[in-house]
């Protein structure tokens, strides 16, 4: 089986290129990549003034499943990975029951191989149901599959449990992806902190419920020789921590989402459960910091935090509702035209904090289009000009405040070790 794209605008980081070149994929694997690729293929996809890039890795991803299959599945969320660009997904632990044992991990990676269309990698949780008591088997978690722990939806408030299993993931040598919320310090709030709070009425979230816990873990961090990826940063002060954690040389890594810094608290338009995510949407402030802290390669990854829920629970006022938002199907068009189209990102960092470096963070062979390398590709319009319609959206997930929002660039092409499981103009198939 041959693929050749032609006439694509090439983005590889691990090579270098960026320029006008022809791909060909045989048998599932990257076969050359050159200036002018002549002969038979058993298919031919022209990319002219499109970007060919290797497959996107979300690092931050809710699929649900086991315990919350209506607001997603891992069939459902691996579908909407694939029309984002997304090859290749983490599947945070906070399901029901939680992927807390060996077991769980094999539960999702059984149910994956059958049913989805990307690459499904699992996230073991740190302790036990996630109650923060006793640590779970993070090794054997590990030898099973999950690439990385992580406690998202909540922070390991006990310091003496986190050091232990940081000390555990430092010696199996898989990174702790860190939720960084300090429990004693979030109380009721529901919405940044701030004058819009005010105005609303609502109780705040303050920047110091991100900013102690992500001190505090650099610290930890520090102290087990663990590598850390802290989760969602969306504070200015979290953006100088982990300035400061790599001028001290430390394996401290950190993601922004894309809500993060597309918004800030003073466009919440109402009351709505689509504005309220944890952490909340911060000040122009911080959104400023982030997309400086994307620019300067501080920050390193842009992660989804994909967290579909269903209507119902959803669509009332942001006391009521859940915390988050929905993220797979927006976050190439919302990078590119908050952080590509503004000059912050040129297109070759942008694909660095897609998949590239998410790659790296979790130690897997991927986020790369060299020679020999499995056919993870996504082939995307950076120009389409269009508003997001959540009724276009695959995830059963609708939560989302950029509904009717004008974008630029739209993902095309998805491409898993060489069988296309997204295409625009097929899109109905699948
Ligand atoms: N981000 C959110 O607002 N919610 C996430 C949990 C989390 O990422 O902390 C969820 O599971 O719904
Ligand atoms: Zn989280
Ligand atoms: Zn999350």
């Amino acid at each position: 089986m041959k693929l050749l794209i032609k006439h694509g605008h090439v983005l590889d980081p691990s090579t270098g290129i960026d320029g006008i070149y022809d791909l060909l994929i045989e048998n599932g694997m990257i076969k050359a990549v050159e200036k002018h690729i002549e002969g038979e293929a058993d298919e031919v996809v022209d990319a002219s003034d499109r970007y060919v890039m290797p497959g996107f890795i979300d690092l931050h991803v809710h699929l649900r499943e086991p315990g919350f299959e209506y607001k997603e599945t891992i069939k459902t969320g691996s579908m909407a990975a694939a029309r984002g660009g997304f090859t290749s997904i983490c599947a945070m632990p906070n399901t029901n029951p939680a992927a807390d044992s060996v077991e769980s991990i094999e539960f999702i990676l059984k149910k994956a191989k059958k049913d989805a269309l990307v690459n499904i990698l699992p996230v073991g949780a740190i302790t036990k149901g996630q109650s923060g008591l006793e640590l779970t088997d993070i090794s054997g978690m590990v030898k099973a599959g999950a690439i990385a722990i992580s406690e998202d939806g909540k922070s390991v408030m006990d310091t003496s449990i986190y050091l232990e299993s940081m000390k555990i993931a430092g010696k199996v040598g898989i990174p702790i992806l860190a939720h960084c919320e300090d429990k004693s310090l979030v109380g009721i709030g529901v919405m940044n902190e701030g004058a819009k709070s005010r105005e609303l009425g609502l109780p705040g979230i303050s920047n110091a419920v991100e900013d102690v816990i992500a001190a505090r873990d650099i610290i930890l961090a520090k102290e087990a020789g663990a590598k850390l990826h802290l989760c969602h940063c969306s504070t200015k002060d979290s953006v100088t921590f982990v300035k400061m954690a790599k001028e001290d040389h430390l394996p401290v890594t950190a993601e922004v989402c894309p809500h993060h810094f597309t918004m800030s608290d003073d466009e919440i338009a109402s009351d709505h459960g689509n504005y309220k995510m944890n952490p909340p949407l911060r000040s122009k402030e911080d959104v400023q910091a982030l997309k400086e802290g994307l620019r300067d390669n501080i920050l390193d990854v842009i992660a989804t935090d994909h967290a579909p829920h269903g209507a119902e629970e959803n669509n009332q006022s942001m006391a009521a509702a859940p915390f988050g938002i929905v993220g797979l199907e927006t976050a190439f068009s919302l990078t590119m035209t908050e952080l590509v189209k503004e000059g912050y990102l040129s297109p070759m960092q942008m694909v660095e904090k897609l998949s590239y470096n998410p790659a790296k963070v979790i130690g897997i062979d991927k986020g790369s289009l060299a020679v020999g390398k499995i056919a993870d590709v996504v082939i995307g319009d950076p120009n389409a000009r269009y508003k997001i319609d959540v009724n276009e959206f695959v995830s059963k997930g609708r939560n989302t405040p950029f509904d009717g929002k004008e974008v630029y660039g739209r993902i095309e092409t998805t491409i898993v070790a060489g069988k296309v499981v997204y295409n625009i103009t097929r899109s109905e198939e699948i």
